[in-house]
């Protein structure tokens, strides 16, 4: 393609990406990817479909590494996928650009059906529109920081000058001033993740796909550049999947998280929803751990204020950790209000915060009367809210 047709396709992919702002960036439904022999055959045949993954492996040598999955991708939002080794986090994200091609189901990007396109559009697709940012960033060893970071323009075409002027601001934005014109092998692990973060945002893609970016990092750096990636979130409003097989990184990181196991998404959530309510066994004991009052907001802990309540007490708003309201309501040694836009939402005390940090937030909603009556807490006279 010419350089004016490939400017002209990348004014064309921007101006969809322009038109269509309300909508899902990736939509993907009843996706699977199957490996092994006669592939095509598992996602439409329901006597394989129903197959355990290892009955799966044995009867017909396939592993369905995706199987039967549906997601939205929110344009601005940090979409995290989650799951043990193996459950088929690399090959779902891969195959939202096809760099693993699908064996079943629908994939759009903007609208755009992503299954049907072309070379040349999935080029565009891939460079413009959704990078990934690989765990092994790929780093030239022979170029500079600064010229790294300019290949993908350089790829693009982009005229040396106006690269070189775009790579020195990516270079200054991830913190690596004044390191532009070292090798990769003269910086620390860290710096080369800030140079291939620095590299995949100069395309200025709608969409920044990280593959467990930050792995290999020690724990310190590990944070650092995790910060890194919410202050860039939070400046630039980019879409971000990101793979990790780490709770309290996706946890810090994500606005939802999708649980994999074995192929398929156990669960779909906010951190909190995630937490508060795990969906079942395998997401309870990947959560076990989580102290549920730093994820938890008091909407969940609330209840009715009984009429004396009603006028007294700070007010805090419906999204406040548990953890912040524990630290209100010791500080003032009463309770506190939740409210939003005016509107008195409910209560919480030392005792509902306390259920929380307990784990018996759900056990209580689930037979509240007894508790409540039981504890004297909970079941007081309660007047409407
Ligand atoms: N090219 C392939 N051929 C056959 N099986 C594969 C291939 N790639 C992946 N798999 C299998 O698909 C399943 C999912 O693998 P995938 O790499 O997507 O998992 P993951 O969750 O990303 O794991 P990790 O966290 O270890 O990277 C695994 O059982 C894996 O062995």
């Amino acid at each position: 393609m010419s350089e004016t047709a490939e400017a002209t396709a990348t004014e064309n992919a921007n101006a969809n990406e322009q038109g269509d702002q309300s909508g899902p960036v990736f939509s993907v439904r009843n996706l699977w990817k199957v490996f092994g022999p006669k592939a095509d055959r598992v996602p439409g045949d329901a006597s394989l479909t129903e197959l355990s993954q290892s009955e799966l492996r044995e009867k017909t040598g396939c592993t369905a590494a995706v199987r039967d999955v549906s997601f939205d991708v929110h344009k601005g939002e940090v979409f995290v996928v989650m799951g043990l080794s193996g459950s088929g986090k690399s090959t779902l994200v891969r195959c939202l650009t096809r760099l693993i091609e699908p064996t079943a189901g629908t994939l759009e990007f903007n609208g755009d059906d992503v299954i049907s396109m072309g070379k040349e559009a999935l080029r565009q697709l891939r460079r413009h529109r959704a990078s990934m940012v690989f765990q092994n960033f790929g780093l030239l060893p022979h170029r500079s920081v600064l010229d790294n970071v300019a290949y993908g323009l350089e790829i693009q075409g982009m005229p040396k000058p106006q690269r070189r002027k775009r790579a020195s601001e990516m270079v200054a934005k991830v913190g690596l001033e004044g390191l532009g014109e070292r090798r990769p092998g003269q910086l620390s692990g860290g710096q080369q993740q800030r140079v291939g973060l620095a590299r995949a945002l100069a395309v200025d893609p709608q969409v920044l796909l990280f593959d467990e970016p930050f792995s290999a990092l020690d724990p310190l750096i590990r944070r650092d550049m995790q910060e890194e990636v919410i202050r860039l979130h939070r400046e630039e409003g980019r879409t971000m999947i990101f793979i990790t097989h780490d709770l309290s990184e996706a946890l810090r990181l994500g606005d939802r998280i999708a649980l994999m196991r074995d192929g398929e998404i156990v669960q779909l959530g906010t951190p909190e929803e995630i937490v508060a309510n795990p969906a079942d066994d395998y997401v309870r004991d990947f959560v076990r751990d989580v102290p549920r009052e730093q994820v938890i907001s008091v909407r969940r802990a609330m209840r009715p204020a009984d009429a004396a309540e009603a006028e007294t007490g700070t007010e805090v708003a419906p999204d406040t950790l548990v953890s912040d309201a524990i630290a209100t309501v010791a500080r003032s040694g009463e309770h506190c209000r939740v409210v939003e836009n005016g509107r008195m939402l409910g209560i919480v005390d030392h005792a509902s915060l306390l259920t929380v940090v307990a784990g018996l937030d759900k056990d209580a909603g689930d037979n509240a009367g007894e508790d409540a009556a039981g504890e004297g807490g909970k079941g007081r006279e309660v007047a409407a809210v």
